[in-house]
C-alpha cells in the first residue's frame, strides 16, 4: 500500500468524522499518550525516565493539549518536566490542569541542561515562522537535548512543506492517525517522523476530490523491479535507447548508458557522436551515431548532455514523434521549454525530468515555495508526467497523483547524478512501468544507490554508479522473498 500523506483540512476532517472521539477529548489523550510513550522510549534508550529533564514549550492551541497532558504523563514516569507557557492565558485549560496535578512546573524558562525538549508550539494550525519567545527557547538548546515535535515542527507549513526562518528542527516528531504534507515535503525538518494510531483509520477521506492533488510514497514492498522470467531473452524485457552526451563531452553519454546497463537485465542501446567512448566502457551496449540505424527499442532516455542544436532539435523531434514512452531530461528540457508544443498533448507515456532550475525554465516562473502544486500544475497543463528532481523528489502525473521520494541524505548532488536517474527511469520506462512508477523508483533506488557508495563520504556520479546494483539487488531480493512467502503449499 502506498503510504499517504494528507492536507491540514483533510485531516481535520476525519477529526471531525471521528465524532465522540474528537469531542470527548479522546484524540487528544491518545495522541498525548503516543507523545508520551515516544519520549519515554528514547528516554529508556539512554539510560531510563527517572530523573530525567524534560522541557515543553506550550502554544495556545491543541498542539501544546497535547503536549501539557504529554508531560503530565512523563511527569508520572519519574521525569523532571517543566513547561513555558507561550500564552499563559490561552493555553489548554484541561491540558494545564493535569500537568500541574501531576506535578509539572511551570515558568519563564527552562533548565539549562534537558534530556528532552519538546516542541508543542503549534501543529496544523500554525501559520508563518517560530515567533520571538519560541525561537529563543529553540535556539538557546545544546546538540544534546533531543528535539521531539508534536505532530510538525513548528514554522513548517503542513500542507506544502515550507520551512519559514526560524523554524523548529526535530530529531523526532509524532503524528497522529495520518501523515500530514509536510512529514514528507519537509523530510529532513521532521527527522524521524512516528505515526500513532489514534483510531482515525475508517474515518479517513478519500484524497484528490475535484481533482486537488493527492501525495503519497512508495512503501518499499510496491518497488516491483523488473525481473527476467524463465522465458525471457535479451529482446523481451524491454530494450531501452539513450541519446546523450557528445564527442566532446562523453561523460553524460557514459553515465546515463551505464545507468541503464546496470538496470535494465537486457539490453541498452545508444545513439550519439559519443559513441565508441560508450562502448569502450560499456561493450555490451549496441551504439550507432545515428538514430536511422539505432534499432528497435521500447523506451528511449534523451537529453544528457546532448546539445541544443538543430540536429538535436530535430532527433527531439522525431524520437516524440514516435508512439515510444520518452523520458526528457537536461538539454531536451531546454529544447521544450523552447517549444512546449513538443510535448504538450502527447499521448504516448511522457516523462520530463527537470531540477528546480530547469523547471523554472520550462513553466517561466521560479518554482516558489509550494513545489507539489508546480509540479502537479505542470504535469496537468502539458498532461505529461513530470519528475522534479531535488532532496525530495516529486512525480507528478496528468491526473494530479503525485509520488514523493526522500533521499534521506544529499551526497547525491553532485554533477552527473541527474544523468544516472535518467537511465535508471528510461529502463524501467523501457520495462513497461509507467512514467510516474518509473520515475519513483527510480528516485528510490538512486537514492539508495547515493547512500550506498557515500557511507557518510562524498561521492562523484561513477561511485553512485558503481552504489547501484547493490541497492536494486535490496529490492529484488525483498520481492523474491515475498513470493516464496506467498506461494501456496505444496501439500
Ligand atoms: N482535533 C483533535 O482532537 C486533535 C488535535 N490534535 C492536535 O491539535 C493540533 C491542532 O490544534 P489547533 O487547531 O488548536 O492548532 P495549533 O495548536 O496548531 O495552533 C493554533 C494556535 O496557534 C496560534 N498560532 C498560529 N501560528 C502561530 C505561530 N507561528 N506562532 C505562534 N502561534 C501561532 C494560533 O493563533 C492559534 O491560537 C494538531 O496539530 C494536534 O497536535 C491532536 O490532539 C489529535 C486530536
Ligand atoms: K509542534
Amino acid at each position: 500500500m502506498p503510504i499517504r500523506y494528507l492536507t491540514a483540512d483533510e485531516v481535520r476532517d476525519a477529526e471531525r468524522a471521528s465524532g465522540d472521539l474528537l469531542t470527548g477529548g479522546v484524540l487528544m489523550r491518545r495522541a498525548a499518550h503516543g507523545v508520551a510513550q515516544v519520549i519515554a522510549a528514547e528516554l529508556n534508550r539512554t539510560g531510563g525516565c527517572y530523573g530525567r529533564s524534560v522541557g515543553v514549550v506550550v502554544g495556545a492551541g491543541d498542539n501544546g493539549g497535547d503536549a501539557l497532558f504529554a508531560g503530565a504523563e512523563l511527569c508520572r514516569r519519574g521525569v523532571r518536566v517543566d513547561a513555558v507557557l507561550l500564552a499563559a492565558d490561552r493555553a489548554h485549560s484541561a491540558g494545564l490542569a493535569a500537568f500541574r496535578a501531576a506535578g509539572g512546573r511551570t515558568g519563564e524558562r527552562l533548565p539549562d541542561a534537558l534530556d528532552v525538549i519538546v516542541d508543542g508550539v503549534v501543529g496544523l494550525g500554525g501559520r508563518g515562522p517560530l515567533r520571538t519567545k519560541a525561537a529563543e527557547i529553540f535556539a538557546g538548546v545544546d546538540s544534546e537535548t533531543v528535539v521531539v515535535a508534536v505532530d510538525l515542527p513548528s514554522g513548517v507549513d503542513a500542507d506544502t512543506g515550507e520551512v519559514h526562518d526560524p523554524a523548529v528542527r526535530a530529531d523526532l516528531t509524532v503524528t497522529f492517525g495520518v501523515r500530514r504534507r509536510a512529514h514528507l515535503l519537509a523530510a529532513p525538518q521532521c527527522g524521524r517522523v512516528v505515526l500513532v494510531d489514534i483510531g482515525l483509520d475508517d474515518v479517513l477521506p478519500e484524497t484528490g476530490r475535484g481533482g486537488a492533488p493527492t501525495l503519497s510514497s512508495l512503501s518499499d514492498d510496491e518497488i516491483d523491479w523488473p525481473t527476467p522470467d524463465p522465458g525471457d531473452d535479451k529482446y523481451t524485457q524491454g530494450v531501452v535507447g539513450i541519446i546523450a552526451g557528445s564527442h566532446r563531452y562523453p561523460g553524460a553519454a557514459v553515465l546515463a548508458t551505464g545507468a541503464a546497463v546496470t538496470a535494465t537485465s537486457g539490453m541498452t542501446r545508444f545513439v550519439g557522436s559519443a559513441h565508441a567512448e560508450v562502448v569502450a566502457r560499456w561493450p555490451e551496449v549496441v551504439a550507432t551515431p545515428d538514430l536511422a540505424d539505432a534499432g528497435r527499442v521500447q523506451a528511449w532516455v534523451l537529453g544528457p548532455g546532448m546539445g541544443t542544436d538543430d540536429a538535436a532539435a530535430a532527433t527531439l523531434r522525431t524520437v516524440l514523434g514516435t508512439d515510444l514512452p520518452v523520458l526528457a531530461d537536461a538539454d531536451a528540457l531546454t529544447l521544450i521549454a523552447r517549444d512546449p508544443g513538443l510535448v504538450d498533448g502527447r499521448t504516448s507515456p511522457t516523462l520530463l525530468t527537470p531540477h528546480a532550475g530547469e523547471f523554472a525554465r520550462l513553466t517561466g516562473t521560479e518554482l516558489g515555495a509550494d513545489r507539489l502544486a508546480a509540479v502537479a500544475g505542470l504535469a496537468a497543463r502539458w498532461s505529461v508526467t513530470v519528475l522534479l528532481k531535488g532532496r525530495i523528489t516529486l512525480v507528478a502525473d496528468p491526473t494530479g497523483h503525485v509520488l514523493g521520494n526522500d533521499a534521506g541524505s544529499s551526497w547525491a548532488a553532485t554533477a552527473g547524478a541527474g544523468d544516472v536517474l535518467s537511465g535508471i527511469a528510461g529502463a524501467l520506462l523501457a520495462a513497461g512501468r509507467s512514467p510516474r512508477i518509473a520515475g519513483a523508483a527510480a528516485a528510490r533506488v538512486h537514492a539508495r544507490a547515493a547512500e550506498l557508495a557515500s557511507g557518510g563520504a562524498p561521492i562523484g556520479a561513477s561511485a553512485l554508479l558503481s552504489g547501484l546494483r547493490p541497492a536494486i539487488r535490496e529490492f529484488t531480493t525483498r520481492s523474491a522473498r515475498t513470493r516464496v512467502d506467498t506461494a501456496p503449499s505444496a501439500r
